[in-house]
């Protein structure tokens, strides 16, 4: 039976709708090996205390666990008590024979293990990664005699190879350091998952994997329900000024099932026009879809902001979380309370960053007959000035909610500096386990103020784990709180709760 018959399977038609599948990737062996020479190119910052950062993840699983699959808790439990000396329980490795598999919370190491269990798969998986990566014929071979799919799954993703007694190890290709960051490797939208084409080298794997993972696993026998971006063909025959201007790479990170029949993208550093315009095509001819309007956000490219979720996040129907640095409105109070005449006599190129911000809407309605040829621009420049109100404007069309109960709350309560540290450590970056619910970081304080004098509750995970523990309460009646995860470590990664996470169902909201 595919996984698609066996389960009530996939389907995400907004970000805040009650969570009930996610797959994610705990922190592998590859995270251990980034130097600080590659930090620029493996997209890291700073290196990691993997030991630690696993903590971290795993007080993240048990909370997925608890509200998405209760009934794995116990075992959990269990195995943690057994195991306390041990670094890391066996129940969260992938490759242990002990591994907790929930088909709730999923997770791409172990989804790998079963296709790889399958011998014609097998064999074509290796030669992939291995053509992809350029590895010698003889690494190809040495990679065919690992006959245990958790194993292979592990070199895979890591990159290291160990020989039979586990003393010497070899890199046969690089780590993807960044595959814990499940977001941006692909989309669900309704019941379609659109596979992202990464920007970087170093995340290309990343998305190799997935395609398996995706035609082979999750979407076996509804390949259809697939969309793939690419470069047009004629891309290969145009020069390398030109290739810049049109290369086509997505990732999840930038793009948003933010309503039924809605979509965000973020055009960024990491989505390129010609991606944005590719994926308008492709969904608009595919009215399967379910998608009417498709708006598209600019922001400026840099690596604070990689990709569009880094800047907010939708909280509840009527509340969000932005950076004030990317809003209008704050910049137009900071304007309006002392006006900044040095825009004038600055450099003519100098933006301030949101009035850089652009913001599009391409609109069909589901009934009409894509055209090719047709121009779905829509003007909303008359109630969409910016970041801020197009948000607003979301809350108030998609989800019915009055313009005055809209709340945006922002990073660092708006304060400077905090604004600027807590963006950068995810406080906008936020996993909504249902309308209301969300999920970041303990580490940014100031942001909490926000959320505190919006009638939220913040507290740390592992006081709600406990409160879970002594049934003094459940999930299900958790309201309006956001729960944060320790984060010395995870921070590090430069992603947050959003980013770990790729929802593959929520209920209809
Ligand atoms: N959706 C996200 N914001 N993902 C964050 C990815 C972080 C990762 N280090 C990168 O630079 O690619």
């Amino acid at each position: 039976m595919t996984f698609m018959q066996q389960t009530s399977s996939i389907n995400v038609s907004s970000e805040i709708g009650t969570l009930k599948r996610l797959l994610i990737h705990s922190p592998d062996g590859g995270i251990g090996k980034v130097v600080p020479g590659k930090f620029k190119e493996w997209l890291y910052d700073d290196t990691v205390h993997l030991a630690q950062m696993r903590r971290e993840y795993n007080e993240y699983i048990k909370l997925l666990l608890y509200f998405l699959d209760p009934e794995k808790i116990p075992y959990i439990l269990e195995c943690e008590k057994k195991q306390v000396n041990q670094k890391q329980a066996d129940c969260f490795k992938p490759d242990n024979p002990a591994y907790f598999n929930s088909d709730k919370v999923l997770e791409t190491q172990f989804l790998l293990t079963q296709i790889l269990k399958n011998e014609a798969l097998r064999q074509r998986i290796i030669s992939g990664v291995c053509a992809w990566e350029g590895c010698s014929f003889a690494t190809e071979r040495t990679l065919q005699t690992i006959t245990d799919a958790a194993e292979l799954a592990k070199v895979l993703i890591t990159g290291v190879l160990h020989n039979k007694d586990k003393s010497i190890k070899e890199f046969v290709f690089a780590p993807v350091p960044n595959f814990i960051f499940t977001r941006d490797i692909g989309i669900t939208i309704n019941d379609h998952l659109l596979l992202s084409n990464a920007a970087t080298a170093a995340r290309e794997r990343e998305n190799l994997l997935m395609k398996f993972i995706s035609f082979y696993y999750l979407f076996e026998g509804n390949e259809d329900k697939l969309i793939e971006i690419s470069e047009s063909s004629d891309f290969f025959l145009l020069d390398e000024n030109e290739q810049k201007d049109f290369k086509t790479s997505v990732e999840g990170g930038d793009v948003m099932m933010i309503a039924p029949n809605h979509l965000l993208i973020g055009v960024s550093e990491r989505t390129t026009p010609s991606a944005a315009d590719e994926v308008i095509h492709k969904i608009f001819a595919n009215n399967k879809t379910g998608i009417e309007k498709i708006t598209v956000i600019k922001i400026p490219h840099h690596r604070a902001v990689m990709h569009i979720d880094t800047v907010f996040t939708h909280v509840r129907k009527d509340t969000w979380v932005l950076f004030g640095k990317f809003s209008e409105r704050v910049g137009q109070e900071r304007n309006d309370k002392q006006f900044a005449y040095y825009r004038y006599l600055l450099d003519k190129d100098y933006v301030p960053e949101h009035e850089s911000i652009e913001i599009f809407r391409f609109y069909k309605p589901i009934a009409e007959t894509y055209q090719p040829g047709k121009d779905y621009l829509t003007d909303i420049s008359d109630k969409v000035k910016g970041l801020e109100s197009l948000l607003r404007s979301i809350s108030i069309e998609d989800f019915g909610i009055a313009e005055s109960d809209v709340k945006i709350i922002y990073s660092g309560n708006n304060v400077f500096p905090h604004d600027e540290r807590e963006q950068w450590t995810d406080s906008c970056n936020l996993l909504a386990l249902k309308n209301g619910v969300v999920v970041g970081y303990d580490r940014n304080e100031e942001t909490f103020k926000g959320f505190m004098a919006n009638g939220f509750t913040v507290i740390k995970v592992g006081e709600l784990l406990k409160k879970f523990e002594n049934n003094e309460l459940t999930p299900a009646e958790v309201k309006d709180t956001l729960i944060v995860l320790p984060s010395a470590e995870l921070s590090r990664a430069r992603g947050g709760a959003h980013c770990m996470s790729m929802p593959l169902l929520r209920e209809k909201i």
